[in-house]
């Protein structure tokens, strides 16, 4: 079993004193598929950008190959977090005045990796090859998301972190930007963790977990 990041009892309380993620530990295992569902403000995204080296924990410890996440210097953090994670959040966060290509490719400008993906390649196998040259503006809501998949796998993270990633999409977008996501992480073995409200996102991850009030439960284990 290779373990690519683990989360020793981690817990957030923020200023106002109130225990929003009760310490936790978690495992994420190289090629699996992570679900989080749970309702509005249980805790889900406050989570996972602990586990993505975005909010630092106030107690325990994260642990990326064995380096503690957050005792690393500003600058090594942020290189894991550039070459080695990759990103997708419900409102695509696409820069509105560069072209769907340059903003695929964004991430390489803060990555020293060779080992990445060709941005033709992702854009054919995500759909969006017509798309290059136009504007995040001129494109629907699936087409924005598809594009932000692919500038999360552009520089072959080992780990995708999602947030509500098809939070803004209808029931058929949905499921066709899903499947994408999820044959690519299989394809190349990378793992993926999303959180959700919705029931059912993916159909069988590998783990599938629920948040309530800052606990987190298994409910169902499929490996
Ligand atoms: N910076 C902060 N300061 C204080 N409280 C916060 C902060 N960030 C989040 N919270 C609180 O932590 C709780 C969990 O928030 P979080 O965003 O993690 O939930 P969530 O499950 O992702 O919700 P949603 O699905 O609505 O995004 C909420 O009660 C929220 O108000």
């Amino acid at each position: 079993m290779s373990i690519v990041l683990s989360a020793s009892r981690i817990s957030k309380t923020f200023s106002n004193e109130l225990e929003v993620i009760k310490p936790t530990s978690f495992e994420i295992e190289k090629g699996k598929i992570y679900v989080i569902e749970g309702k509005s403000g249980s805790g889900k995204s406050t989570f996972l950008s602990m586990l993505a080296g975005i909010e630092e924990p106030t107690l325990g410890k994260v642990f990326y190959r064995d380096r503690s996440l957050y005792d690393l210097n500003d600058n090594e953090q942020a290189r894991i977090r550039g070459e080695s994670f990759g990103f997708v959040f419900q409102s695509f966060h696409l820069i509105p005045e560069l072209s769907v290509k340059e903003n695929i490719e964004l991430p390489l400008m803060f990555n020293q990796k060779d080992n990445i993906f060709k941005t033709q390649y992702l854009a054919e196998r995500l759909e969006i090859e017509y798309l290059l040259e136009k504007k995040p503006h001129q494109l629907s809501g699936g087409e924005q998301q598809r594009v932000a998949i692919a500038r999360a796998l552009i520089t072959l993270p080992e780990i995708i972190f999602a947030d509500e990633p098809t939070g803004n999409l209808d029931y058929a977008t949905t499921r066709k930007v899903v499947d994408l996501l999820c044959q690519l992480c299989s394809d190349y073995r990378l793992s993926l963790v999303i959180v959700t409200h919705e029931k059912n996102l993916i159909e069988n991850p590998h783990h599938l977990y629920t948040m309530q009030n800052g606990e987190l439960k298994v409910e169902r284990t499929n490996v």
